[in-house]
Parts: C-alpha cells; structure tokens; sequence
C-alpha cells in the first residue's frame, strides 16, 4: 500500500520522531536520499553541473545539505539563495565543501546545469511561485513552447508551488519536475490529479517516519494489496457460490456498450454473467460470449453504460433487486442522493462518473472538479452516502467515511472509447464476488488500468483490448 499523509501528520509523525534523535539527524537522512538520487540521475559526479534553488524554510535546508554531499563527490554545484534567510547550517555545509553560492539578481546562467535542484518550498509551501522563484526557475531550466526542457529537475519532497493536501495546482506558477524525492510518507499532491504529473517519478526516501504516522486517508493499492483482495474460488465453488453479476446495459442506439460492460463482466472473475436489455443487443451479447445468459437471480448490477432513455427504469428495476450495484453513465442522470432502495434502505453501491458526470451529480462545473478531484470525489461520496469512483488518469475511490484510494495504473492509450464501459462490467463482477464496494471498486480500476497496461505495451488499444487482458493480469497477480 502506498500511503499518502498531510503536511499535519507529517509534522506530528517528525516531531515525535525528531525528539528521539541528534539535532538535524531528520534533515542529514533526508539530504543524503535526496543526495544519492540526484547522483543516480546525473549518472556520476565529476564534470556534472547541478543548481540549488533554495527558499527560507527547511526544504532549503535539505537542499544545501544534498548539495554539500554533490560537492564533496566532485559535482559542481552552486546554490541561488532566493531568500535574504536561508538555512544557516546547510549553506555553511555547501560552503565548507566547495559549492559555490549567490542571490538571485535576475541574471541566468551562462551554461545550464545537468540538474535543477528545487528547494523553494517544502510541504510549509503557500500555492504558488513568488516572481523571483518563477524567474530563476525559469532561467535554470528553461522551457521551449512544447514544454520540454534540456535541464532534469529534481523537486525535494514537493514541487513547490503545488497544494500539497489537495492536489490543487495553483493559478500562477509551480515547478514541473522529473523526480521528486520525498521524505517519510507519501504526500497526498504526489497521487492526485491534477498536482501529481508535477512530480515527475516520485522517489520514497525512508527517514524512519513509518512507527510515528497515523493510517493514511489517501492511498494507492499496489499488486499485492489487489492480489490479497482478490476473489478465488474455493475448492467446492459452483458458479452460483463464486457470484452472478447482472448488466443493464446497452440500447439500439450504443449496443457497443452492452457489449463491452458484457465484457467487463465476463473477465472470468464472476461465476456467471446476465444479460438484461434491449433485444437486439442481447443477439450481439449473445454471439460475442455464448456464456451469457438472460433474466434470473443476480448478486449484483451494473447499470447504465450506454443507456437511451429507458436508464431510469432499468436503475429503479436493478435498486429493487437491492443487491450492490455498478451505475454508470446515462443511469447517474437518474441517482437521487442518498443512493436508496424503493423502501428507504441502503443499497450497496459504486457510482462511476468522470469529471463532467460527477459535475452533473454535484451541480457544479466540469473545470471545478477537474481542478479539485479530491474534494469533489469526497462531496459526492458523502452526498449519496456510496462510494464514487471519479474515472480519471489517476482515478479516484471515495468512500463516505472520507478514505480515499487512488488508482495509478493504466497508460494514456486507456482513454478510448468504451474503456468505461468495460469498467463497469468489471467493477460489477467483483461486487458479485462478494467484495464490498470500497474494495470492488479499487480493485477493478487498479486490474483495469494494468490490463491497459499489458494490452497496450506502449501502443495503441481499444476497449475489448482491455476486457481481453484482465484474465491475464490476474493470472500474473495469483502466480
Ligand atoms: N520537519 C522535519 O523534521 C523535516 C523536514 N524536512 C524538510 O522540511 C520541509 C518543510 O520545511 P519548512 O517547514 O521549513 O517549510 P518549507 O521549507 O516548505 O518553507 C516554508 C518557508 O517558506 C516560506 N514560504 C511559504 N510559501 C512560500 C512561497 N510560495 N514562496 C516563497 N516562500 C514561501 C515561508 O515563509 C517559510 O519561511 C519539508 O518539506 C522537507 O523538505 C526534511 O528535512 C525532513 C525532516
Ligand atoms: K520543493
């Protein structure tokens, strides 16, 4: 599991954690990681060029710290103080080791470095870049008009600039970065949108924070979380034990989409998959998986995808049935929040917008929730009390209680058409298995983007591409 904190939980896990140790003992761990990772990507020391942009705060500190290591190692390493105050400590260790310093008077390099070091702000950041900051930024790595840059920078602990609890990008500038070396913990901007790309490849350097955090609300499931979460067949299972998931889904105008929730649903995962809907659609299912079979008892739903206008009364048949179920696309515009069944109880269920539905389900504009991912997938699994799995590049899994999980697999080819739909049909066969929607919802996105992954090697994919991968994917996972 990995784990994302606060820049509170943070402080209160390095408080406790610091007044076990040697004054500065926190920040020399975290130069050094810092330090050595820098190396890693310059490839060596002598005749490398590395830049310290270095704020007031202790993310400075680290940075002039790493930098003194650089130094002694042979790099040629400057720092450009940004503040009139920086920390004391690290630049007299910079000093003593050979690197050189200067303030920043609005003059660029002569020759770009290899590496820009970003010790601006740390987690202690306002959103944002001061002018200064963005000047220097823009000096040391420059930017051509596709954004791309012949100088690698490595951002300590965060981007500055970016909202570390929120990963909310400010309105002005924050630095772009290649790697980002962290300290502890996972902060919550290095997995969520639209903060995360910022980062670049984020690197763990463990400080021995782990026994001093509390549990994370925010956090991405690895393989072996998904692999433990994983429904198998027990030795006596038949297909009614192992979970029948029924797929409202599909009409005359998108039978592509009953197809593909079929798809989804028929991963192997569930014992048996029904088909319920419109007719000429249930000829195509029928044809593309003879193992689907029509009306009968179901353990879960997943409605929607692909819908006319018959969505609202095939969700208000599948809510009848009150089993966990899947609602998606065309089915969402029908939801009355809280999501209840006919008789006022609760009903189990995952909600699986994208940004412009879960807008519609909020009342708000897509460019909102696409700004603040995090809080509006919270809003909305509080509003309709069910999880919602906010379908993004790193989507997200809210549970009412506040936990999020967020997904961080799958490559930029998974945004294709259908790929939704076969979500659906995923996510829905693991609440047929038994698995509660928290987890049924994480799981499915998690072996939905690495099927993604595995279809596409790098290269184009369509829908069905991925429904045809995730046996594989879970045959990896078991393995
Ligand atoms: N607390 C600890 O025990 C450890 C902290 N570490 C480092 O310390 C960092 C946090 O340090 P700090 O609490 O000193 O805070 P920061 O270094 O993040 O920065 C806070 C300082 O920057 C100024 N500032 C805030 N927003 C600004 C902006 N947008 N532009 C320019 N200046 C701005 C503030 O006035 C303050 O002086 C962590 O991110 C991490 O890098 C590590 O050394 C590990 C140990
Ligand atoms: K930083």
């Amino acid at each position: 599991m990995r784990a994302a904190h606060t820049e509170a939980q943070v402080r209160d896990a390095e408080a406790a954690l610091a007044s076990t140790l040697a004054d500065g003992a926190l920040m020399q761990r975290a130069a050094t990681g810092l330090a050595y990772a820098v190396l890693g990507l310059l490839g060596g020391a002598y005749g490398r060029r590395v830049v310290l942009l270095v704020g007031s705060g202790a993310n400075g500190g680290d940075a002039l710290h790493a930098g003194a290591l650089l130094a002694r190692r042979g790099v040629a390493v400057e720092a450009v103080l940004l503040s009139e105050a920086v920390h004391a400590e690290g630049l007299a260790a910079l000093r003593a080791a050979g690197g050189r310093d200067r303030g920043w008077d609005g003059t660029g390099p002569r020759r770009l470095p290899d590496v820009v070091v970003d010790g601006i702000v740390g987690i202690g950041g306002r959103p944002g870049l001061k002018p200064d900051a963005a000047a220097a930024l823009a000096a040391y790595a420059p930017e051509d008009d596709t954004g791309a840059r012949p100088v690698q920078v490595v951002a300590v602990d965060v981007p500055s600039g970016v909202e570390v609890d929120t990963g909310r990008l400010p309105d002005g500038a924050h630095v772009r970065a290649d790697l980002t070396v962290t300290f502890g913990t996972h902060k919550v901007a290095h997995l969520v949108d639209p903060a995360s790309p910022a980062c670049g490849a984020v690197h763990l350097v463990d400080i021995g924070l782990g026994p001093h955090l509390p549990p994370a609300d925010v956090v991405a499931l690895q393989a072996d979380d998904v692999a433990a979460l994983l429904p198998r067949p027990g030795r006596a299972a038949h297909k009614y034990t192992r979970g029948v998931v029924g797929v409202r889904a599909g009409s005359g105008r998108y039978p592509g989409a009953g197809l593909l929730a079929v798809a989804g649903a028929a991963s192997g995962l569930a014992g048996m998959v029904r088909y319920v809907g419109d007719p000429t659609v249930l000829d195509r299912v029928r044809e593309a998986h003879p193992e689907v079979v029509g009306v009968g008892r179901v353990q879960s739903w997943t409605v929607g995808s692909g819908g006319d206008n018959r969505a609202g009364a095939a969700l208000r048949a599948a809510l009848a049935d009150e089993v966990p179920l899947v609602v998606d696309a065309e089915a969402l515009r029908h939801l009355d929040a809280p999501v209840r069944a006919e008789d006022g109880s609760s009903v189990p269920a995952v909600l699986t917008p994208h940004a412009g539905e879960l807008a519609s389900l909020l009342g708000v504009e897509r460019a909102d929730v696409e700004a603040d991912q995090l809080a509006y997938a919270r809003r909305a699994a509080q509003r309709y009390d069910t999880v919602v799995l906010l379908k993004g590049p790193h989507s997200l899994v809210a549970h009412p209680d506040g936990r999020v999980r967020v997904n961080t697999t799958g490559p930029s080819w998974l945004a294709t058409a259908g790929a939704g739909d076969v979500l659906a049909g995923l996510v829905g066969a693991l609440l047929a298995t038994g698995l509660d929607p928290f987890d049924a919802a994480a799981v499915g996105s998690w072996l939905h983007g690495a099927a993604a992954t595995y279809a596409s090697q790098g290269g184009p994919i369509v829908a069905s591409d991925v429904a045809d991968a995730v046996g594989e994917v879970v045959r990896s996972l078991l393995a």
